[in-house]
């Protein structure tokens, strides 16, 4: 059986340590501020949201929620992000991703100012990260990387699959996985013989959206396996169970580790938002940015 990659506990620990420097920002009169904004009702995004506003107060910071309904224009949605670009009680903004329809996504991360975008998905921040500087690396991608680190120590030379190319998951954790040495595939849709290219893997990463798909004959036997996936699925007692994108109980024979789902890699993707809002707040206020925080120079 794989090893059980906790990260849930890990996501914890790292919860009290961006605590312990909230706590220190608290004695120089600074109180960092997290908005979320989340329009209409995507199931992973209503996941998100419940479980991040408590953590975000529990480690020191202030929380503003922002629920706009399905309806809201986009013209609305612009006009709140920049009050918050100027709101000096706020030094990250999160705009849920996905948008409805008739809201154009890249206009609305463009609005958001750079250095507020905890979520790293502004094109300064993608340029900064893509090529080494110091742009705010996205959260999940960051949680994945932490725990792989934790689980294997070096990556260098390391086979590396990661299954989707979003530009919220599936890219910026290539590109991650590249700076640290890792021989890099991103798989799709439109990849061919996709099992033969998971089976190549040391280390694959999973973020398709689609429950379940990849099953323990797709993995290398001892690979590191971490599933991005969050599913509900209608159970027939009518109750609503998260699944991942991976098949956890074939993949737990084969894999040398594994994530779980619940526990895996959500809790690592809302402690990594804290810990990208705190050197927010750091850089906001001239302050040097710890050691121990992952940057990237
Ligand atoms: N745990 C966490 O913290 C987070 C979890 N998630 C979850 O991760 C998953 C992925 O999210 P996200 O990246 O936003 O999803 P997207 O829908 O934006 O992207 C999915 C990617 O998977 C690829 N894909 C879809 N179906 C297949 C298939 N049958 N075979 C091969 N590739 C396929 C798509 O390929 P193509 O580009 O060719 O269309 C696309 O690149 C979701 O379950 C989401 O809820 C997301 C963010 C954070
Ligand atoms: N701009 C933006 N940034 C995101 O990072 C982003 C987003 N939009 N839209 C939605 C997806 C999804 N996502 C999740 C994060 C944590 C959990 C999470 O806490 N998961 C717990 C669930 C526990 C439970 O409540 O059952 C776990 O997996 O253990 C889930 C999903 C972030 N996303
Ligand atoms: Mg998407």
């Amino acid at each position: 059986m794989a090893q059980l990659i906790d990260g849930k506990a890990f996501a914890a620990s790292l919860r009290n340590d961006i605590a312990e420097e909230v706590a220190k920002l608290h004695q120089q009169g600074i109180t960092p501020g997290l908005a979320v904004i989340l329009v209409g009702e995507d199931p992973a995004s209503q996941v998100y949201v419940r479980n991040k506003g408590k953590q975000t107060i529990e480690v020191g910071m202030s929380s503003f929620v922002h629920k706009l309904p399905e309806s809201t224009s986009q013209t609305d949605l612009l006009a709140l992000i920049n009050k918050l670009n100027n709101d000096n009680s706020v030094q990250g903004i999160l705009v849920q991703i996905p948008l409805p329809d008739h809201i154009d996504a890249d206009t609305v991360i463009n609005a958001i100012d750079p250095r507020k975008d905890v979520d790293g998905f502004h094109p300064v921040n993608v340029g900064r990260f893509s090529t080494g500087g110091n742009g705010t690396i996205p959260c999940t991608p960051l949680g994945c990387l932490m725990l792989l680190k934790d689980q294997l120590g070096d990556l260098s030379g390391a086979r590396a699959l990661v299954l989707g190319r979003s530009n919220i998951v599936g890219k910026p954790m290539s590109t991650l996985l590249l700076n640290e040495n890792c021989t890099v595939t991103t798989a799709h849709s439109r990849t061919k013989d996709l099992q033969e290219e998971c089976r190549r893997a040391d280390i694959l990463i999973v973020a398709v959206g689609r429950p379940e798909m990849v099953k323990g004959s797709w993995i290398k036997p001892g690979a590191t396996v971490i599933d991005v996936g969050i599913n509900r699925i209608e159970q027939d007692s009518g109750k609503a169970r998260l699944v991942g994108d991976v098949q956890f109980s074939s993949a737990a024979e084969v894999a040398g580790a594994i994530t779980p789902v619940p526990g895996g890699v959500g809790p690592m993707t809302i402690a990594c938002l804290l810990l990208n809002t705190l050197t927010a707040a750091l850089r906001q206020n001239d302050l040097p940015i710890p050691t121990w925080i992952p940057t990237q120079n």
